[in-house]
This record gives C-alpha cells, structure tokens and sequence, in this order.
C-alpha cells in the first residue's frame, strides 16, 4: 500500500465524533482509478444509532460514483490492530471483491494485511438473491 492510504484514514480518524466511546476510528477506500475515500465514525447519545468509520467512507464512495474497491485502511487510535465489525464486512464486501486487501493499521503505519475474503468467509452475497 502506498503511504496516502494510511494518512488519509489517519487523517480521518481525527474527524471522529467518538465523545462516548472515546475510541475515534478512521477508514480509507481507494478505488482502481486511484480516488481515496474516507470515513470517521460518528456517535450519537442514543447509543446504537451510531455508526462506523467504514459506514462514513462508503457513503462517500457511492456519492461520488462507486467503482471497484482495491484496498481499504482502517485505524483506531486505542488499538493496534481495528478489525472492521460484522455489519462494515457485510456492506464493504458488496463492493469489494474477495481479494480486496485491508490494512489494519496503528498509529505508525500497517500492522497486518488481510484480504476481504479473509475477513468474511462464505460472504452473503447479492447473487444469492437471484
Ligand atoms: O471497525 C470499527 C470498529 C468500531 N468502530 C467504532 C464504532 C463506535 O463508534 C466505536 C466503538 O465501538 O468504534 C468503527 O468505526 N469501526
Ligand atoms: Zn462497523
């Protein structure tokens, strides 16, 4: 990964509204064409009506067009290792494809590289449907 994915979710993280759990997050997307998209989390005081970082940036993605996802960087400032929720693999995987790569990152840089598939065995997907 080259460095501006990890600063752009870094970057992100410090936009966190994370004043319950006090643990801001940060994601990052690029796409093929090169475009990076980001996301913090953002709390609400009705706890579960708050979402993830991963939620912001694919909002942000799909706004501005989609395209295919080749990588995504997640960070969080408490932990070394921010692994993303159930709810974010199920939504970033509709847009990714299992050979995507995550990085998850601490403060400093990588600290382990997954692939999409990795995190989400046996996804539920859209052709299932049919
Ligand atoms: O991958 C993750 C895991 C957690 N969170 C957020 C949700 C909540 O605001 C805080 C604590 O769970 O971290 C994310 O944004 N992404
Ligand atoms: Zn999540």
């Amino acid at each position: 990964m080259s460095h501006d994915l990890f600063e752009a979710a870094k970057a992100a993280m410090a936009k966190a509204y994370a004043p319950y759990s006090k643990f801001p997050v940060g994601a990052a997307l690029r796409t093929e064409d090169g475009r990076i998209f980001t996301g913090a989390n953002v709390e609400v005081a009705s706890y579960p009506e708050g979402w993830c970082a991963e939620t912001t940036a694919l909002g942000h993605y799909i706004m501005a067009g989609g395209g295919r996802i080749t990588e995504i960087a997640v960070i969080a400032e408490r932990t070394a290792k921010c692994s993303p929720c159930g709810g974010c693999r199920q939504r970033l995987a509709e847009f990714c494809r299992p050979e995507t790569r995550l990085y998850l990152c601490d403060n400093a840089g990588v600290v382990e590289t997954v692939t999409m598939g990795e995190m989400l065995p046996y996804a539920f997907q859209g052709d299932m449907l049919k």
